[in-house]
């Protein structure tokens, strides 16, 4: 059986550089955002999100973390403006999250955690598919939302309905009339900077837009991301929780803020 990388002692961030040595690399993700040493560049553009709803099409344990895919093979679903040149395409969207509400996302704002963080995924159309993208520095762009403690979040409940039928890895089930929109902040201000994917292969074609406003959720909507487990039915269970990479090393990189 591969012993694969977790979030485990003996297969966690600390070790993936021994099969990913790229985990060591010149721009890795997440990182801390210090607001203080942002550099506000007035010519980001305004982020443009267009999703369609019916693009949604299900959602999978997929033994890291839920993710819920959208169908990728038209230009129905997708994010431009901000940083990026070009049109990205919205792949899916997953969450990272601790096992209790002092911990969870990856990136930090002056070294505060958050419960959770979202990740909305595209790729750039100038390449092929998300496979090719994902080997290209200007290959994918990731949308990072926090979560915060706070009233239930009626958008967030409906992915939530749906993870009795993906308890554990492997489990996929259909999911379809979601408009991710939805879960976005009323304000689309952002941190802006060069960095990987945050887990294996941990490959460094991520162009980051991390919001500033977080979103809420509540603490009974927390327990529920909690009750998802890492192994597959009939595995020793095992809660997934602390499924969030810890900020890595900046290497002089340019961080930049559309806000002053
Ligand atoms: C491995 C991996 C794949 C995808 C699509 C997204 C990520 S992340 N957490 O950087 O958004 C990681
Ligand atoms: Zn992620």
């Amino acid at each position: 059986m591969s012993h694969g990388w977790g979030y485990g002692p003996n297969n966690g961030p600390d070790t993936w550089s021994e099969e990913y040595p790229v985990a060591d690399g010149p721009r890795q993700s997440p990182i801390n955002i210090i607001p203080k040493e942002a550099t506000f560049d007035p010519s980001l553009k305004p982020l443009k999100l267009t999703y369609d709803p019916s693009d949604a099409k299900s959602i999978l344990n997929n033994g890291h973390s839920f993710q819920v895919d959208f169908v990728d093979d038209t230009d129905s679903s997708t994010l431009s403006g901000g940083p990026i040149s070009g049109v990205y395409r919205l792949k899916q969207f997953h969450c990272h999250w601790g096992g209790s509400d002092e911990r969870g996302s990856e990136h930090t704002v002056n070294g505060v955690r958050f419960p959770c963080e979202l990740h909305l995924v595209h790729w750039n159309t100038k390449y092929p598919s998300f496979g090719d993208a994902a080997k290209e520095p200007d290959g994918l762009a990731v949308v990072g939302v926090f979560l915060k403690i706070g009233a239930a979040n009626p958008s967030l409940q409906k992915v939530l309905d749906s993870f009795a039928s993906i308890k554990t890895k492997g489990k996929q089930t259909s999911f379809g009339q979601f408009d991710a929109k939805t879960l976005l902040p009323p304000s689309l201000e952002f941190w802006t900077y060069d960095g990987s994917l945050t887990t294996p292969p941990l490959l460094e074609s991520v162009t980051w837009i991390v919001l500033k406003q977080a979103i809420s959720v509540s603490p009974a909507q927390m327990e529920k991301f909690r009750g998802l487990q890492f192994g597959a039915e009939g595995e020793s269970a095992c809660d997934m929780v602390d499924n969030f990479r810890p900020p890595q090393p900046l290497k002089g990189r340019l961080l930049r803020a559309n806000f002053k």
